[in-house]
C-alpha cells in the first residue's frame, strides 16, 4: 500500500523530470506506477505532458501501462503529441501494446466452414410442418417415410463394410410402437432434393425411442441390426453422414424422456408441434403464459478452448479423470446464465488450471448430443503461465509445444499424449492451431 502523500510525491518528481525520486518511491511501491492523481492524470502523462523523456522511460522500464486514459480521453501517447513532445510520442508508440500483440498469436479463422461430425446436415428440417398434423399424418403413414429406432437413446444401426450406418426402418417396422399413444414420435425432417419437389413426394424422416426390451422386436428385423452400445464412444462409431441426423434425433429424444412432467408445476404434459414442444395440462398453469423456455427442447452451451501460451509455441492440454490413459483434450466447460461467451472461457480456464485469459477467438461450433451440448469452440491466449489444476475435475493440466502436438496428430513415435478422437471439436481446435492440413 502506499499513502496518498507519496502519491503525491510521485506525480510531482514525475511531473518535475525528477528520475531520481520517481525510481526511488517506485522500489519503495510499484503500485504507484499506474495510479491516478486528483485531475486523473498518470505519472507517464505527467512525464509525457512536460517533455520528461527518461522519466517516460524508467517508467515504461517498470512496465508502465500505456492505454490509459485521462478525462478528456486522451492516451500518454496523444498527451505527448498535442505538447508537441515528439519524442515521447514516437517512444510510446514503440512501446507494443500486449493485448493487441497476444492477438497475433491467434490463427487465422478458417476460411471454409469446416465439416465436423455431427454437424452435416442432410435434412431440411422443415419447421413449417410441424403444426400440419394433416400433412404429419399422411407422413407418418407414407410406405416411403423413414424411421430411425433408438432403444434408451441408443440409435438401432448395422455394420458392415468397415462402417457402422442407422438401420432405416419403414411405418411397418414400428407399427406396435406407434400405436401405443404415449411414444414421441419427432419429426426430423425431409431429405433435401435437387430439384423442387411436389410436397407428396417429399421422403419425410421420424425418430422414436423405446425403453421396452428389444429383444422380441429384433428377431423380426434383419438379424444384423443392433442398438449402438453406450453414447460415448458409441455414437463416435457412426458414418460421418449419419451423425448429423443422430445429434438432432438424440437431443429431441433425452429432452423427452427427462422432462415428462410440467417443470413448472409438475402437471401431465402433451406433445406438440410434431415432438418440438411439451405444453402444460393445468389451465392456468405460468409455463402457458408468454413464450416459456421449459416447453422447448433444451441446448446446454459449452464453451470449449484451446489456451495458447503467450510465447505462441505451446498449448494447454489436460485430463479429466475419466479420460482414457494418455488422452488429454482442451479445457471445456458449460455457459452459466447471464455470462458471454468470452467471460464464459477466461472463467473456465481460471477454474480449471488457474490460468490467466486474455484475448478469445471463435473458431465454430458442433453438436454434442450427450444428451444436447452445443460445443463452441474457440482459441484464446494466456496472460500467466504458472498451472494449478482444479483437482475436483482436472487429474492433470500442462503446456504442451507444437511439435508435440503435431507428433500426437500424426501419432508419431516420439509422441508424448493422445489426441482427442477426430470427431470430437477438440481435434480440430488442436490441428488448426498447428496449421497442419494433411488429411489425417
Ligand atoms: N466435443 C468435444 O471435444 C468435448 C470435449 C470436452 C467436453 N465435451 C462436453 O462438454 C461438456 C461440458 O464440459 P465439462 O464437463 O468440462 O463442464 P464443466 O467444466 O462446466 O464441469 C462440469 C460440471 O458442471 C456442472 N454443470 C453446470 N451446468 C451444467 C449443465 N447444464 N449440465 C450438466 N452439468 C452442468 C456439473 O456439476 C458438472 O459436473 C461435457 O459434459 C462433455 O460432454 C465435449
Ligand atoms: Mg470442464
Ligand atoms: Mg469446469
Ligand atoms: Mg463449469
Ligand atoms: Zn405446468
Amino acid at each position: 500500500m502506499f499513502s496518498d502523500e507519496l502519491l503525491a510525491r510521485f506525480l510531482d518528481a514525475s511531473s518535475r523530470g525528477d528520475v531520481e525520486t520517481v525510481s526511488v518511491l517506485m522500489s519503495r511501491s510499484t503500485e504507484l506506477l499506474n495510479q491516478r492523481g486528483e485531475q486523473g492524470w498518470t505519472a507517464l502523462m505527467l512525464a509525457a505532458r512536460n517533455g520528461h523523456f527518461d522519466v517516460a522511460k524508467v517508467l515504461l522500464s517498470h512496465g508502465c501501462d500505456t492505454s490509459g486514459t485521462n478525462r478528456s480521453g486522451q492516451t500518454a501517447a496523444d498527451v505527448a503529441q498535442f505538447w508537441g513532445n515528439l519524442h515521447i510520442a514516437r517512444l510510446l508508440a514503440s512501446v507494443p501494446d500486449p493485448v493487441p500483440d497476444l492477438r497475433r498469436l491467434l490463427p487465422d479463422r478458417a476460411g471454409e466452414e469446416p465439416d465436423t461430425f455431427f454437424n452435416r446436415e442432410f435434412l431440411d428440417r422443415m419447421s413449417v410442418k410441424r403444426s400440419d398434423s394433416e400433412w404429419l399424418d399422411s407422413k407418418r403413414a407414407s410406405p416411403d417415410s423413414v424411421f430411425l429406432l433408438f432403444h434408451k437413446l441408443n440409435p438401432l444401426v448395422s455394420s458392415g463394410a468397415g462402417e457402422t450406418r442407422l438401420c432405416k426402418l419403414g411405418a411397418p417396422g414400428v407399427q406396435e410402437l406407434l400405436k401405443n399413444g404415449d411414444t414421441v414420435v419427432v419429426f426430423l425432417g425431409v431429405e433435401r432434393q435437387e430439384k423442387q419437389e411436389k410436397e407428396d413426394n417429399l421422403v419425410a424422416w421420424f425418430a422414436l425411442d423405446t425403453e421396452d426390451d428389444p429383444t422380441e422386436f429384433l428377431k423380426t428385423e434383419d438379424p444384423g441390426c443392433f442398438f449402438l452400445p453406450g453414447a460415448m464412444p458409441g455414437l463416435l462409431r457412426l458414418s460421418d453422414d449419419d451423425a448429423g441426423v443422430v445429434a438432432q434425433a438424440r437431443s429431441v429424444l433425452a429432452w423427452h424422456s427427462r422432462y415428462r412432467f410440467c417443470p413448472t408445476c409438475g402437471s401431465a404434459t402433451k406433445v406438440e408441434e410434431a415432438g418440438y414442444k411439451r405444453t402444460c395440462l393445468r389451465a392456468g398453469c405460468r409455463s402457458l403464459q408468454g413464450v416459456h423456455n421449459t416447453c422447448y427442447p433444451r441446448v446446454d452451451p459449452v464453451v470449449i478452448m484451446l489456451v495458447l501460451h503467450p510465447d505462441g509455441n505451446q498449448c494447454l492440454l489436460g485430463r479429466k479423470k475419466t479420460f482414457p490413459p494418455g488422452l488429454f483434450s482442451c479445457l471445456a466447460g458449460f455457459v452459466e446464465p447471464g455470462e458471454a461467451l468470452e467471460s464464459a472461457v477466461r472463467r473456465e480456464v481460471l477454474e480449471e488450471s488457474g490460468v490467466q485469459v486474455g484475448p478469445v477467438q471463435y473458431l465454430s461450433s458442433q453438436a454434442w448430443p450427450m444428451p444436447s451440448c452445443l460445443m463452441i469452440g474457440c482459441h484464446c491466449v494466456a496472460l500467466t503461465t504458472d498451472v494449478t489444476a482444479d483437482e475436483n475435475e482436472i487429474e492433470e493440466a500442462r503446456w504442451f509445444t507444437r511439435q508435440q502436438v503435431i507428433d500426437a496428430l500424426v501419432k508419431d513415435k516420439r509422441a508424448v499424449f493422445n489426441m482427442p478422437p477426430r470427431q470430437a471439436i477438440a481435434h480440430l481446435l488442436l490441428k488448426h492451431w498447428t496449421g497442419f492440413n494433411a488429411n489425417l
